[in-house]
């Protein structure tokens, strides 16, 4: 028990916190989650003693960083408060990490990209941030590059789950109670279940931890397949009918028609080449994401009778 390898987790309470403490770790394996009641992300020097002091005197063997300020829109007029969390936060930890000698996962977004690229983001495509929150993630992702931690930036995009604020569950407490939602049609992006991107992840720290040779450096991960937000909607309520859950009629519009006070790119796909390559990890299709999160959100009953 002694010799247990504890990672420390941030943003235990969100979509992705949520499915890193209920993945199946190895035997050895622990995680620690902890979220603003443990710690305040804007407090950098509680960060440094947090990672210093470790866990009941043992070293931690790990950071995942995935807390974060995601309200995307709310970002563009709360700016200071978007970069403490999203960049400062990254910069304590690595600094904290690359003292300690231990490999800190850095989860970062599509919304660095501009969205104006042909075909899936490499990991070594220009970014551009369109807006506060993807900027503040960028400076979080050039803080870990440059503070000589060795570590992984995992992007990924569209991040949905069980728990949590989501495009899923909002579709679905809307679709409720509106017979007809507009949804924009004209942003391209990948879904991502947390609960794969948690299992990626494993992957990737664990190998991080026990081989020092590990690959390192930043990659993209979601679920595979490409779609709109409009055409995600429309996903949703043909899985959720399936299952005697909501439905509603999706009209797609564009994002001229859906104004808000954040851009968005108009293309955020993630090419899994890199991730594939070096950790071997080969992302499920996002329908499928979808229908499990579905059968958790509505329960499998249904599913399980009309097979
Ligand atoms: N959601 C998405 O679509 C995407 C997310 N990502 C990235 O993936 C990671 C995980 O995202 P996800 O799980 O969806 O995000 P969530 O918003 O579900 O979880 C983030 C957690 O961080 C917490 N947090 C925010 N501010 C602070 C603070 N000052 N101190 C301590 N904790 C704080 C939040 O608490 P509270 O809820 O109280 O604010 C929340 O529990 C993040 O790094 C995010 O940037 C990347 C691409 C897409
Ligand atoms: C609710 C709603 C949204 N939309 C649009 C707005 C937006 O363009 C898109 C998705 O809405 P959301 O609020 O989920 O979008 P958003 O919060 O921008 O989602 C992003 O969150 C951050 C944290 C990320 O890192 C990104 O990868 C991405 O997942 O759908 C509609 O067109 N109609 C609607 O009824
Ligand atoms: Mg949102």
């Amino acid at each position: 028990m002694s010799d247990v390898k504890r990672i420390l987790v941030t943003g235990g309470n969100g979509q992705l916190g949520t499915e890193l403490k209920r993945y199946a770790w190895p035997e050895g394996w622990a995680v620690t989650a902890i979220d603003i009641d443990e710690l305040d992300l804007r407090n950098t020097a509680a960060i440094a003693t947090m990672v210093a002091e470790s866990h009941d005197g043992q070293p931690w063997a790990a950071v995942i960083s995935a807390g974060a300020y995601t309200a995307v829109d709310k970002a563009e007029s709360d700016i200071v408060t978007a970069w403490a969390v999203n960049a400062m936060a990254p910069a304590a930890f690595a600094e904290s990490c690359a003292k300690a000698g231990i490999p800190i996962v850095q989860v970062s977004t599509d919304y660095v990209f501009d969205g104006a690229r042909d075909g899936a983001w490499e990991v070594t495509d220009p970014v551009a941030p369109l807006g506060v929150y993807g900027a503040s993630k960028l400076g979080g992702e050039l803080a870990v590059r440059t503070s000589g931690a060795r570590h992984a930036i995992v992007r990924t995009a569209w991040v949905v789950s069980a728990h949590g604020n989501n495009f899923i569950k909002t579709m679905l407490r809307v679709g409720a109670t509106n017979p007809t939602l507009r949804v924009v049609d004209d942003q391209h992006g990948s879904p991502t279940s947390a609960t794969d991107l948690a299992a990626a992840l494993a992957t990737i720290t664990m190998r991080l931890v026990e081989d020092p040779a590990a690959p390192t450096g930043t990659y993209h991960f979601s679920n595979v397949g490409a779609v709109t937000w409009a055409g995600f909607a429309r996903e949703i309520f043909a899985q959720s009918a399936a299952r005697g859950g909501a439905s509603a009629e999706v009209q797609g519009i564009t994002t001229a028609e859906y104004p808000t006070p954040a851009m968005r790119p108009a293309n955020s796909l993630l090419s899994h080449d890199a991730i594939t390559r070096d950790y071997g990890i080969h992302p499920p299709a996002w329908q499928t994401a979808l229908g499990n999160i579905l059968d958790e959100l509505l329960g499998a009953s249904n599913k399980e009778t009309r097979a």
